[in-house]
């Protein structure tokens, strides 16, 4: 049976990275992604914005959803202090398997908690299950028509505080119509756009940043 794409992607890494090396994991992932075969990580440009975006937050408790190789976990991991978590949410078995090994060969298994389901199961459990009080992040990079059922059922389970920002990828390419309408004339949030370009490609992106005012 041949390979998959994320399995030769997590080969690579585990042949080529530096074990325990987050920095290294997201540079491999990167060269092969640019070099051999495009793959939806976040990616080395976007990538900035999520760092420069969890470091003005330093989150106690951040959320993923779309964990997909487990590139942005990582990103988002290496940067959390002592003590904080996150915890990312997987639809796809195969992607769910291959993150979670590239989670632990990165060295961030104990920062990172990897929920395997759809998000609209998942985010309802996340109080008693998960003992998430609220959350701080939002990396918002699954199926693009749930990024704004997604954000009404954060807010129905009462999951967002006032400063909770939230993070979402692709409002260019491949898009999130109806989330951008929802989100940018909704009161409760405060958006701004951070337009950038589509992971190793040259085709324009952009991220939305929405911090709820409660
Ligand atoms: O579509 C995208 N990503 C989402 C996605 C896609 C497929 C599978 C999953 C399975 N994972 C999954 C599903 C549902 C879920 N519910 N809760 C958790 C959860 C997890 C997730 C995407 C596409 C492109 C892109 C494609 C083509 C192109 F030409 C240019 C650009 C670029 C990106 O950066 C992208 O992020
Ligand atoms: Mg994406």
């Amino acid at each position: 049976m041949n390979q998959s794409k994320e399995r030769r992607i997590l080969n690579f890494v585990l042949q080529n990275a530096v074990r325990g090396d987050p920095c290294s994991v997201m540079e491999t992932i990167d060269k092969y992604c640019s070099e051999k075969e495009w793959a939806m990580n976040v990616g080395d440009v976007k990538g900035v914005i999520l760092d420069k975006t969890v470091e003005e937050i330093n989150p106690k408790v951040a959320l993923e959803l779309g964990t997909y190789c487990g590139y942005s976990a990582v990103r988002i991991a290496r940067l959390l202090k002592a003590g904080a978590r996150l915890l990312t949410v997987e639809f796809n078995p195969e992607f769910a398997a291959i993150a979670k090994q590239m989670i632990e060969f990165a060295g961030v298994q104990d920062k990172v908690k990897l929920l395997e389901g759809p998000s609209e199961v998942i985010i309802p459990q996340l109080k008693k299950k998960y003992e998430v009080d609220t959350l701080d992040f939002v990396f918002v990079d699954h199926w693009k028509d749930r990024y704004a059922p997604d954000t009404i059922l954060l807010q129905e389970c009462s999951l967002l505080r006032k400063g909770s920002v939230l993070l979402a990828d692709n409002i260019i390419f491949p898009g999130a119509p109806e989330f951008v309408k929802y989100i940018r004339n909704n009161p409760r949030f405060q958006c701004s756009t951070y337009l950038s370009h589509l992971e190793y490609m040259k085709v324009q992106d952009a991220m939305e940043k929405a911090v709820f005012l409660g």
